[in-house]
Order: C-alpha cells, then structure tokens, then sequence
C-alpha cells in the first residue's frame, strides 16, 4: 500500500427526522466517490448509541490529490450537489496519517494458521524438494543445495502467510531471499514447472483443500514464482534493498475461510 495515502473522517451530527434522507443522499453521492480515481475507498457508518451521529471515512490516494485533484473534479461537483446541504451539520473533518499502530485481530484466522502451523509448511517443501530433484527441468538448479534449503524455504512461506517471523529476524529477511534468485535466469518453463510441483506438493502433504485457502495459496504462488523470474532475470543488488518488506499474503478476495 502507498504510504501517501490519507484518511479523511467527517463525522455529522444529523437530526433523527432528515436521517433516512441524509442517508439516501449519501447513497446517490458515493456514486462520485466509486467514480473518482482519487478515492481508494469510503463507508458511511451510524453510531449505535447515538443515532443522529454519523461518520464518513474517505481513503484517498493523498491529501493533495483530495484537496486539489478531486476538489477540481466533475466528481467533486456531482458529489457536493448531493452533500452540500449537510454541510452546516458537520462536527468534524479532517485528514488522519497513519501512526504505524494497526494490525489484524484474531477473528480471522492467518493462513498460517488454517494450513496447520509450521509443521504443515515443512511437510510441503519436505514433499516439494523431493520433486524437484528429480525433475528433468528444475533438478540442476536443485540438486546440490544443502539441506536446510528447504527448512528455510518453509520458515519463508510460513511467514509470509502470517506465522513466526523467523526468516526476517534469522534468516536475512526479503533482502536475502531476493538475493538467492540473482542471476539464476529461471526461464518461464521452469517457473511453471515449479508451480505445479509446488501444488502437486500441497495436496500430498494435505494443506487444507478448501476454494477460500487454496486460491489465497495460489495466488501467492503465482505472484512469488514471477517474482523470482524478475530477481533472477532483470534485478541487480540495487533492486533488493535491506529495508524492503516481508510480503504478507492474506486471504483475498473470500475475505477468509468459509463459515456456514
Ligand atoms: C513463491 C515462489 C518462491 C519462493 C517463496 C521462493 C523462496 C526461496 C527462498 C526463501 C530461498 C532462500 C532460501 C534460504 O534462505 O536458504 C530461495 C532460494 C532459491 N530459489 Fe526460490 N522461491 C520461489 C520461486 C523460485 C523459483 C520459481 C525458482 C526456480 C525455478 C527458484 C529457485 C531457487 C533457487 C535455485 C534457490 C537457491 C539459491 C542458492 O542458495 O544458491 N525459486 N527461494
């Protein structure tokens, strides 16, 4: 996520008969706000306690592109048109910056944790590098690589999907990781032969089968083998920065996993 952007909050105080209007009001402005390319996202919500309190938060893509992109905008105007009459109601509106301070509570378990903790991680690519040796395109790449390579590879994606950050904190973090596939030249039949070892893997270690895990697992896959294609074909050390990210996957688009 770009660290630009900016959270504007709007709260309104909004008498108990014009609500239901205030509402459809909105309903008909956010249509401007899906429409405008300065907005990430938006929601308006309704406080519990007090109902005629309301609160609008706004993600733009940054502050200025809010206050003079947007504000410059055929969408700001067909926005207003719908808003304006609630200005005299607002309490409150400002831009808030992140603090660093936010985080993912527990009622959405980790992939990490769905796939079956560290054990699950180190039975795939126990089962993946057993392939790999053996296979015609990937075995020379493979082959001589001491054993703890696929150990290390687990602690990777284990962390990845949300578990112990021990290869960041022992093991050189995305830096070193990036480094291992410098000038490796992986060619795109080898990246896709390794996808497919890698799900052949999966079902034969039983990481969880179900659509929501397995499509947030290949996903990843995908996004990490070309990746790898790019280090080891087009990046140089300049490219792997000491400061760069672990990346941390997430469930997707299914939100987590499937509850009846
Ligand atoms: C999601 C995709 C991938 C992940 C998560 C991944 C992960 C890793 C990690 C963590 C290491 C370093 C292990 C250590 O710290 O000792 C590594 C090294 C390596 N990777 Fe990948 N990799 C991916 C894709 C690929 C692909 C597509 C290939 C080749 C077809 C490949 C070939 C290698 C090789 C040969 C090394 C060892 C380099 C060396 O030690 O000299 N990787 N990989």
């Amino acid at each position: 996520m770009s660290s630009s952007r900016t959270v504007e909050y709007i709260r309104y105080t909004v008498a108990a008969d014009g609500a239901e209007e205030f509402i459809a009001a909105y309903a008909r402005a956010a249509e401007s706000l899906a429409a405008s390319p300065q907005c990430v996202d938006y929601e308006l919500r309704r406080c519990e306690e007090e109902p005629e309190s309301f609160i609008l938060r706004i993600t733009w893509t940054s502050t200025r592109e809010h206050m003079e992109t947007f504000r410059a905008s055929a969408e700001f105007r067909a926005f207003f048109a719908e808003v304006g009459p609630y200005v005299k109601d607002i309490a409150e509106m400002r831009h808030y910056a992140p603090t660093g301070v936010a985080g993912q509570g527990a009622a959405v378990p980790s992939l990490y944790a769905w796939a079956g903790g560290a054990k699950s991680f180190e039975r795939l690519t126990e089962a993946f590098y057993a392939k790999v040796v053996a296979d015609d395109l990937l075995g020379g790449l493979f082959r001589d690589l001491p054993h703890e390579h696929a150990g290390h590879v687990a602690l990777w994606i284990a962390e990845v999907f949300g578990g112990p950050k021990t290869y960041s904190e022992e093991l050189g973090g995305h830096r070193h990781m990036a480094l291992k596939h410098l000038g490796k030249h992986i060619t795109e039949a080898q990246r896709r032969r390794w996808v497919n070892l890698l799900l052949d893997a999966a079902d034969e270690a039983e990481l969880p089968g179900d659509p929501e895990f397995r499509s947030a697992f290949v996903a990843y896959v995908e996004w990490g083998t070309r990746m790898a294609l790019y280090y080891s074909n087009d990046a140089s050390d300049e490219d792997c920065p000491p400061d760069q990210p672990m990346p941390a996957w997430g469930w997707g688009v299914p939100g987590g996993p499937y509850r009846p």
